[in-house]
C-alpha cells in the first residue's frame, strides 16, 4: 500500500487552481482558491482544537477526539505545504535529519552558535 500522506498530497496537488481544482466541488480547492489567509486561519483554529482535545483527555475525555483533531491539523497543514511547493516527504526528511539528536543538545548547540556569531 502506498503512503497515505503521499496519496493525500497528490489529491491536494490536483485541487490547485492551476490544475483545474473546482472550488464549488472540492473543500481543498475552495481553500486554495481563497488563498493563504483562509488555510492559515484554519491551521490556527485546528491547533487550538488539538490543545482543547488534549486538555479534555486530562479530564477523562475520549482520546479518539484528539486523534481527530490532530488529523484535521495535519490535513490543513498539508494544504499549506502544497501551496508553498512542499511535500510531506520534506517534513519526514527533516524529522529523519533530527533523528537521535536530543532537543536539549540541539538547543545548546544553537545557543553556542549564536554566541559565536555574536563574537563572544
Ligand atoms: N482529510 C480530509 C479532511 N479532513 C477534514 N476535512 C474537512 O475540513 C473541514 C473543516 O473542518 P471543521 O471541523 O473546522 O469544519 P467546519 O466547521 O465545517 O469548518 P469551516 O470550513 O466551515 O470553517 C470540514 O469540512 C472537513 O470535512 C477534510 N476534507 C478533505 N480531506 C481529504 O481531502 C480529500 C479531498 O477533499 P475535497 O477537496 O473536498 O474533494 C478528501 O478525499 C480527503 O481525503
Amino acid at each position: 500500500m502506498s503512503d497515505p500522506l503521499a496519496r493525500l498530497a497528490d489529491v491536494i496537488e490536483s485541487r490547485k487552481p492551476a490544475n483545474g481544482g473546482d472550488p464549488d466541488a472540492s473543500y481543498v480547492a475552495r481553500l486554495l482558491h481563497k488563498g493563504p489567509d483562509a488555510f492559515l486561519k484554519k491551521i490556527g483554529e485546528e491547533a487550538t482544537e488539538v490543545v482543547m482535545a488534549a486538555k479534555d483527555c486530562d479530564q477523562g475525555g475520549d482520546p479518539k477526539k484528539l486523534v481527530g483533531e490532530v488529523a484535521d491539523l495535519w490535513f490543513h497543514s498539508m494544504i499549506a505545504l502544497a501551496h508553498y511547493g512542499l511535500k510531506p516527504a520534506d517534513v519526514i526528511a527533516e524529522l529523519q535529519r533530527r533523528e537521535g539528536l536530543s532537543g536539549l543538545e540541539e538547543k545548546a548547540l544553537r545557543k553556542a552558535q549564536a554566541r559565536e556569531a555574536g563574537g563572544e
